[in-house]
């Protein structure tokens, strides 16, 4: 099993990118396979990403070479949410049951993971997302909706959302790891308007919920140098510290959004109004 890298890129870079390279460095188009554990290892912040789609059995989480791991949670903590069909996440013995848009967080030291589904033809589909930890915080799991809400938005600017925090400074404890979902309301589109950038911590959005034929059209890059990327259902956009995130569905939609790196304050963030993006 191989992880595919993900090197760091700079700003400077991106003017010069076609819609191909702004892609290959970006965007994970193929997290999600029938059976399988797909690994992204992104050198923003040592991010890695693992989509785990167990469909006609159970699949362990094996501990990458590309880490040099023996097990995956040796040096490192993730969050994992379920963005598929019921089904469990089994730690060392101890089965954690996630129904649609659940997470468990995963504390370092774990030695056996464990993913199944419920019912074969609607599978569960966990999304982790993990970075280095210096310690061990307690595996524990939140049910949908269970975190901190916050209703955020506007019907009238098209933005009105549900942000779900799940691991974060006031709710489950991790080393670096803050991860929440945000479902946007029907007839809402707009995604993190005022867009903004947080230069101590990289973020990936897992974008799901949205029909098959409908697209998202993500904003990424600096604040006065922006750029788009077209994005299906179960894809993943890789936000270095430095870039916008933010992005307008052809239908609702929501997403996993996880950050990784110094400060976990979730209001440290520097707004970008519309008028000042280029
Ligand atoms: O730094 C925070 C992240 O970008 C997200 O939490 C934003 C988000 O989910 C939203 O505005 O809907
Ligand atoms: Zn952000």
């Amino acid at each position: 099993m191989l992880v595919e890298q993900r090197y760091a890129t700079a700003p400077q870079q991106v003017p010069s990118m076609s819609t191909d390279d702004l892609r290959r460095h970006y965007l994970v188009e193929d997290l999600f396979a029938d059976d399988e554990v797909r690994a992204v290892h992104s050198h923003h912040d040592r991010v890695v990403l693992v989509g785990a789609l167990p469909r006609t059995g159970p699949l362990g989480l094996p501990g990458f070479a590309e880490i040099r791991a023996e097990r995956f949670f040796d040096r490192r903590e993730a969050g994992i949410v379920n963005v598929g069909g019921p089904g469990t996440v089994t730690v060392d013995g101890t089965e954690h049951r996630l129904e649609p848009t659940a997470c468990l967080y995963v504390g370092r030291g774990a030695e056996e993971v464990v993913f199944a589904s419920d019912d074969e033809s609607a599978p569960a589909a966990f999304y982790l997302f993990s970075a280095p930890a210096h310690t061990a915080y307690p595996t524990t799991l939140v049910e949908p909706g269970g975190g901190t809400v916050r209703e955020l938005g506007d019907p009238l600017t098209s933005n009105r959302r549900t942000l779900t925090q799940y691991i974060h400074e006031n709710g489950v404890r991790s080393c670096q790891v803050v991860m929440g979902v945000t479902a946007l309301h029907p007839g809402s589109m707009w995604n993190t308007m005022p867009a903004h950038t947080h230069e101590r911590r990289m973020e990936v959005y897992l974008y799901f919920g949205l029909p098959e034929d409908a697209r998202v059209v993500h904003l990424l890059g600096e604040p006065t140098e922006t750029r788009h990327l077209v994005v299906a259902d179960r894809q993943a956009v890789i936000s270095p510290p430095w870039s916008v995130h933010s992005g307008v569905g052809t239908a609702a939609y929501s997403f996993v959004w996880a950050m990784a790196g110094e400060n976990q304050a979730f209001d440290d963030m520097d707004p970008h109004p519309a008028a000042a993006l280029r």
